[in-house]
């Protein structure tokens, strides 16, 4: 007998025998699959006649059996009884839940496709009777569904979705991630993926095509189930935790090593920041690139030390940003992300929302305004891509800062007269339905700073170029390298030659040339000891 409660739904095929390769059957697929680590399948055979539908679902009962796996069957709710299958998954246009539960009986599973709060609020008002788990998506575009009605959600928005399933004290339900899901992309979305109170986590990912289609089901669902039985998220490999005090020993390392590999920083930023971005690089001696020719970006990504500077200042298409972030994330090279402007406008604010729900980002940047509102804690609109008054409140500072190194699982860095740096980790272990360990308020975080250098935040694209500073750094490290430092030392060095540069200026005008000039000077030298930036750890 099934006991629905002992489910393990971590990793859950759902069956399409459109996309079967040659030489293979949906029985084929289905038993490699069971032979390889699938612990729930589900029947969705969306073109069957109803007799051929039957004739399968009890040839795929009959090898589920054999390996003690439930068998869900999608939609057909006459099928499910007729064959006595474990349960039924509906979508929203399907069967109303209570009717599926009035047939069923109490024992029998029922899953819903859920890609939106109202519908979590539905579930969680029907109580542990109604539906059994959840598919969350979809997660990332996919070919399945030929005209899906939902727009993808990333793991930024499956992880509100587990959020509304917290605050609906719907504790029963159980969850698993659905569309676009592939080896690449799969430990990030079970590392990122989780409710704000960390105490929710998914309990499985559900994929399709990724067995299906492929020639070799068995090796696929082998590697599917290594990841998942990995339950670690890489940024880069083998990157060590953050354990020691920033040090200048590090910072002189981090600066040599960026003389020596000569990072190459591909721009993607606004059109002000362009040409003061690229020079700050030369300076840094490391290899600006601004591109956006989608074509060239995997070529660009191969590098050795590529670097992507992703600056959302003056909208590049979206489909750019996002091809960019794509390639980057998937060639392993970091990514800082620069979101200008974030909420000025309703525009900045989706399409730099899409953009944070996709991807994997080593470092994101804003200033006071940005970082407020990034981590929902901003009163209102920011006026323009310029910080303005808000934020001498400090601690309001920090508080922001961790939570968007934490929610975004980076390195965040909020600027200001303190820049304030948060170590959220690029890498670390997920644990499916237990929860994800710490919380923001636990992180490590630093604050640099230099006085009041007003001359700083009154030329434009200072903070842009802060980025590249940083990606010039970040780019240079290797694997094993801690990326928090790296981005302190950026924020120190940069600091440090904006207090130089302020002393030498006439003005904002000779400023932009002063920085420059003063960031070649503290970088050749390379004495970080008399860097003039205090970094302190609070
Ligand atoms: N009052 C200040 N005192 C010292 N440093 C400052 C001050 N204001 C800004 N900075 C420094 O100037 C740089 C830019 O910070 P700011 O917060 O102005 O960025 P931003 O608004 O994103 O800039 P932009 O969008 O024009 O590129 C950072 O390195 C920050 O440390
Ligand atoms: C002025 C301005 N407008 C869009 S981006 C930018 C540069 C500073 O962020
Ligand atoms: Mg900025």
């Amino acid at each position: 007998m099934l006991d629905k409660n002992k489910v393990d739904y971590s990793l859950y095929l759902v069956t399409d025998s459109t996309m079967l390769p040659p030489g293979t059957t949906l029985e084929s697929q289905v038993e490699v699959a069971l032979q390889n680590g699938v612990t729930l399948v589900q029947l969705r055979e969306k073109e069957t006649d109803t007799k051929v539908f039957i004739e399968q679902a009890l040839k795929v009962q009959k090898l589920c059996h054999k390996f003690q796996v439930p068998l869900i069957i999608n939609d057909r709710v006459d099928v499910a009884l007729a064959i006595d299958a474990d349960g039924v998954h509906v979508g929203q246009d399907d069967m109303p839940i209570k009717m599926v539960r009035q047939l069923l009986g109490p024992d029998k599973i029922i899953g819903w496709s859920v890609g939106h709060e109202h519908e979590v609020e539905q579930l969680a008002a029907m109580g542990p009777g109604g539906v059994d788990y959840v598919g969350l998506g979809m997660v990332y575009p996919t070919l399945t569904k030929k005209n899906p009605k939902k727009a993808p959600m990333g793991p930024r928005g499956v992880s509100k979705l587990l959020d509304k399933l917290q605050s609906t004290k719907a504790e029963w339900c159980r969850t698993v991630a659905i569309g676009g899901l592939h080896p690449d992309n799969i430990p990030r979305v079970l590392y990122q993926v989780a409710s704000s109170d960390g105490k929710r986590t998914l309990d499985g990912i559900s994929v399709v095509s990724d067995i299906m289609a492929s020639p070799d089901a068995g090796n696929a669902a082998q590697t599917l189930r290594a990841l998942i039985d990995d339950a670690r998220f890489q940024y880069a490999e083998g990157l060590s935790p953050f354990t020691k005090e920033y040090s200048f020993e590090f910072a002189r390392k981090c600066v040599q090593q960026t003389t020596e590999v000569s990072p190459l920083v591909q721009h993607i930023t606004n059109k002000v920041h362009q040409n003061f971005g690229a020079n700050i690089t030369l300076a840094l001696g490391s290899s600006p690139i601004m591109s956006e020719v989608e074509p060239e970006f995997e070529e660009l990504s191969q590098v050795p030390h590529a670097t992507l500077l992703l600056n959302t200042g003056t909208v590049a298409p979206f489909s750019t940003l996002l091809h960019a972030m794509r390639v980057y994330n998937a060639a392993r090279r970091p990514i800082v992300f620069d979101p200008v402007g974030y909420s000025a406008t309703s525009t900045r604010l989706e399409l730099n929302n899409q953009l944070l729900a996709y991807g994997q980002f080593a470092c994101i940047k804003g200033n006071v305004g940005e970082i407020l509102s990034l981590a929902d804690l901003n009163k209102g609109k920011m006026r323009g891509v310029d910080a303005g008054s808000v934020g001498s409140d400090i601690s309001l500072c920090v508080e922001a800062t961790k939570i968007v190194a934490y929610r975004y699982r980076t390195v965040a860095v909020c600027t200001g007269q303190q820049d304030v740096i948060v170590d959220g980790t690029c890498g670390g272990t997920f644990r499916l339905s237990e929860g994800s360990a710490g919380g923001a308020s636990a992180l490590p975080a630093v604050i640099v700073e230099a006085g009041e250098i007003p001359v700083m935040g009154k030329i434009t694209a200072s903070g842009c170029s802060l980025g590249s500073t940083i990606a010039c750094l970040v780019g240079s490290i290797s694997d094993k390298q801690h990326l928090f430092h790296a981005v302190v030392t950026a924020v120190c060095l940069y600091k440090s030659a904006g207090k130089i540069a302020s002393e030498r200026c006439h003005g904002s005008g000779s400023f932009q040339v002063e920085l420059i000039d003063a960031l070649d000077q503290l970088f050749t030298e390379n004495h970080p000891e008399n860097w003039v930036a205090n970094v302190s750890r609070i």
